[in-house]
C-alpha cells in the first residue's frame, strides 16, 4: 500500500510537469542547463527531457532525482522522436513543454492503468462488502463486531452517542435517561480486513449536512462470498435476537430515508392506565387485523388498517402506541409532518419502504393542517400529497396507520373517513378510579402476607389521609421504617388504602394522566406525603404553581428522606 502511495506522488509531480507553473519552475531549478544543450546540438534533446524530468522529481520533493531509471533514456528518446514528427523540434521552447506535457500524460496514464490493474486483482481477489451508517445493516454489523471475542482486545474506541445498539452500554440506552447513552465502540483491527471510515456525503458542507456518515467495510481474501454471507447473516440474527424484547423507533432523516433512531424495553400494556375495555378492544383488533392478510385479499381489500386516538395532551396516547407495538412485537416508523424536508415525494417513498409488519405512526396530524390549508408555508407536503401517501398505490400493506391528535375537530373529514381510519379511540383525562389505579402502579409494594404485623391499620391510614390538609399530621411511625425507600416497608393493602384516598381528593376527568404522575413524580419515595398534598395541588391547580411538576412540601421530603 505505501508501495502504491509512493508510487502515486510521483506520478502526479511527473503529470504536472504539463502544468504551466511547473514548467517555468522546472526553468529556474534545472531548464538552463537543458537549454544551454538544446542550443548546442539535437541529439541531445533526450538530455533535455530528462533535465525537465528531474526538475519535475525535485519538485515534487523526490530526493532521488539525480539517479533516473534506465526506462526514463528510453521514454526520452520516444518522446524526442515524437517531438520531431510534430515539426516542434525547431523551437526550443514549444519544444520542452510538449516534452514535458508528453511526459507527464505517459506517467499519469501508466499511473491510472497501474491502479485499474490493483484495482482488477483486487476484484479478483478479495471479496468487499460495504455498509453505510444510513442503511440498518451497519448497526448489525456494528454490533456483531462490538461483540466479536477481537473487540475485546481492541485497543482504540470510539465513543458514540447516537447508535442506540451495538456496542458495550457504558450508560442507559436509548433516549429514556436525562443523559444520553454513550457507547464503546471498538475500532475495526484486522480481522477480515474490516474498515471503518467518517465521510460527509457527496455535495454536502459542514452547514448544510447534518451527521456525517460513516462506512464499514468487510474484505475477505479469496473470491467466495460465502463468508461474508454468513457473517452478515450473523450479525443480522444476531442484532434481531437482541431487538426481540425491544421496540425499536425509526425516523426520516434528513435524506429521506428511514433511520434507526432508538430501541426501548417493551412497555407492558398493564402500565398504560385507560379503560380496560377500549384497550381490550384495540389490542384484539389489531391482532385480529395482523393475523387475517388472506381474508383481505380475498375480498381484495387492501390489507391496511387506520388508528385514530385523539384527546387532551398528556393522556396516554402515543405511550399507548408503544405499548401496542410492544405487545404485537412491531416496530414503529415516525413521520413528522412538521418537517421541512418531507416532500410529497418524499412522504410516499418512506410509506412505501415501510416493512410490511410495523406501526406507522403521525403524531400530532393536525400540526401540518389545518383542514386542508397547510399551516405553515415552509411545510414541504401538501394535503392531497398526505392523503395518496396513506392510501396511494405505493402504500405497503401489512402496516396499520396510527395517528395522535390533540384536536380532532381541526382535521379534514377525508383524512379520517373509513378505510383510512377504520378505529377511533379518545383518550380523556383521568377518571377517580384511572387516578386510583395510577398510585398503585406508580409505588411498588409488597405483595400482600397472610401474617403481616407491619401494615398500617385502617385507622391509622385514614387518619393520615383525613387530616391531610393539616401539616402538622402525625404519620404512622412504621411507614418510614429504617429504609430511605419507604415505599418498600408499604403492603399491597396499605398501598391500596392510600391509593383510595389520594383519589378521593381527584376530581372526576379534570387532570391528565402525566398531570398526576407528575405530582407523584415529587413524592417518588413518600406516597404519603402524596396523598398528604394531593389537595394543595388540586386547589392550587390551574395555577403556575401546579403544572403537574412541582414539588409541593419540599423540605419535608427530605426530611423523610433522610430518616
Ligand atoms: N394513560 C396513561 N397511562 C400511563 N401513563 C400515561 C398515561 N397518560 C400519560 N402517561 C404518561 O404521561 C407522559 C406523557 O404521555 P403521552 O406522551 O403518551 O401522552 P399523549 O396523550 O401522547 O400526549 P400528547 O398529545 O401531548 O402527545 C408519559 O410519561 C406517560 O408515561
Amino acid at each position: 500500500m505505501v508501495g502504491m502511495n509512493g508510487g502515486g506522488g510521483l506520478g502526479m509531480g511527473l503529470a504536472m510537469g504539463a502544468h504551466p507553473l511547473l514548467l517555468s519552475s522546472s526553468s529556474q531549478l534545472g531548464i538552463g542547463t537543458a537549454r544551454a544543450t538544446l542550443a548546442a546540438t539535437r541529439p541531445f534533446l533526450g538530455s533535455m527531457t530528462r533535465n525537465a524530468l528531474a526538475g519535475g522529481l525535485a519538485l515534487t520533493g523526490h530526493r532521488g532525482f539525480v539517479s533516473l531509471p534506465d526506462g526514463a533514456h528510453d521514454v526520452g528518446k520516444l518522446v524526442s522522436s515524437a517531438t520531431e514528427k510534430i515539426g516542434l523540434g525547431d523551437n526550443q521552447f514549444a519544444a520542452g513543454g510538449f516534452q514535458l506535457a508528453l511526459i507527464g500524460g505517459i506517467l499519469a496514464g501508466i499511473r491510472v492503468l497501474g491502479s485499474h490493474a490493483i484495482e482488477y486483482l483486487k476484484k479478483q481477489i478479495v471479496v468487499t462488502a460495504e455498509f453505510d451508517s444510513r442503511d440498518e445493516s451497519y448497526s448489525w454489523i456494528l454490533n456483531w463486531l462490538s461483540d466479536h471475542p477481537y473487540s475485546k482486545k481492541a485497543t482504540q474506541f470510539s465513543v458514540s452517542t447516537t447508535i442506540a445498539r451495538g456496542a458495550q452500554k457504558i450508560n442507559g440506552e436509548g433516549g429514556d435517561g436525562a443523559v444520553a447513552a454513550t457507547y464503546f465502540l471498538p475500532a475495526p483491527v484486522a480481522l477480515v480486513l474490516p474498515t471503518r471510515e467518517r465521510v460527509r456525503p457527496s455535495g454536502s458542507t459542514v452547514a448544510t449536512s447534518g451527521a456525517a456518515v460513516e462506512n464499514i467495510t468487510i474484505s475477505t481474501l479469496g473470491r467466495s462470498r460465502k463468508l461474508i454471507q454468513s457473517l452478515i447473516l450473523e450479525a443480522q440474527l444476531k442484532f434481531i435476537e437482541r431487538d426481540k424484547s425491544r421496540t425499536v423507533i425509526f425516523q426520516a432523516d434528513q435524506y429521506g430515508a428511514w433511520r434507526r433512531t432508538k430501541s426501548r424495553p417493551k412497555r407492558p400494556l398493564d402500565t398504560i392506565v385507560m379503560d380496560p375495555k377500549l384497550k381490550n378492544y384495540i389490542v384484539e383488533d389489531a391482532k385480529e387485523f395482523f393475523a387475517s392478510e388472506s381474508w383481505y385479499s380475498e375480498r381484495g381489500l387492501p390489507f391496511r388498517r387506520g388508528l385514530l386516538l385523539y384527546g387532551s395532551p398528556g393522556t396516554g396516547k402515543t405511550s399507548f402506541i408503544h405499548a401496542l407495538a410492544g405487545e404485537l412485537g412491531l416496530n414503529i416508523y415516525v413521520v413528522n409532518l412538521s418537517s421541512k424536508n418531507l416532500t410529497d415525494d418524499t412522504l410516499s417513498e418512506l410509506v412505501s419502504d415501510t416493512p410490511s409488519r410495523c406501526l406507522l405512526l403521525i403524531e400530532d396530524v393536525d400540526a401540518a393542517f389545518v383542514q386542508r390549508e397547510s399551516k405553515d408555508a415552509a411545510t414541504g407536503i401538501t394535503f392531497s400529497g398526505l392523503l395518496n401517501s396513506v392510501d396511494g398505490v405505493s402504500a405497503q400493506e401489512g402496516r396499520m396507520l396510527c395517528m395522535t391528535t390533540n384536536h380532532l375537530e381541526r382535521l379534514d373529514e377525508a383524512l379520517i373517513r373509513p378505510g383510512r381510519v377504520d378505529v377511533r379511540a379518545r383518550f380523556g383525562k383521568a377518571t377517580q378510579s384511572q387516578a386510583e389505579e395510577l398510585f398503585i402502579k406508580f409505588y411498588p409494594h409488597r405483595p400482600p402476607a397472610a401474617s403481616d404485623h407491619s401494615t398500617m391499620t385502617s385507622t391509622e391510614a385514614s387518619h393520615l389521609t383525613s387530616d391531610s390538609s393539616n401539616p402538622d399530621v402525625k404519620l404512622p411511625a412504621d411507614t418510614f421504617a429504617e429504609s430511605s425507600n419507604s415505599t418498600a416497608t408499604l403492603s399491597a393493602e396499605q398501598t391500596e388504602m392510600l391509593a383510595t384516598r389520594f383519589a378521593k381528593e381527584i376530581p372526576d376527568q379534570t387532570f391528565s394522566i402525566a398531570q398526576l404522575q407528575g405530582f407523584l413524580m415529587g413524592y417518588k419515595k413518600a406516597p404519603e406525603l402524596a396523598v398528604k398534598h394531593v389537595k394543595e395541588f388540586v386547589e392550587k391547580a390551574g395555577s403556575s404553581d401546579v403544572n403537574g411538576t412541582t414539588k409541593i412540601g419540599y423540605e419535608e421530603y427530605e426530611k423523610v428522606d433522610e430518616e
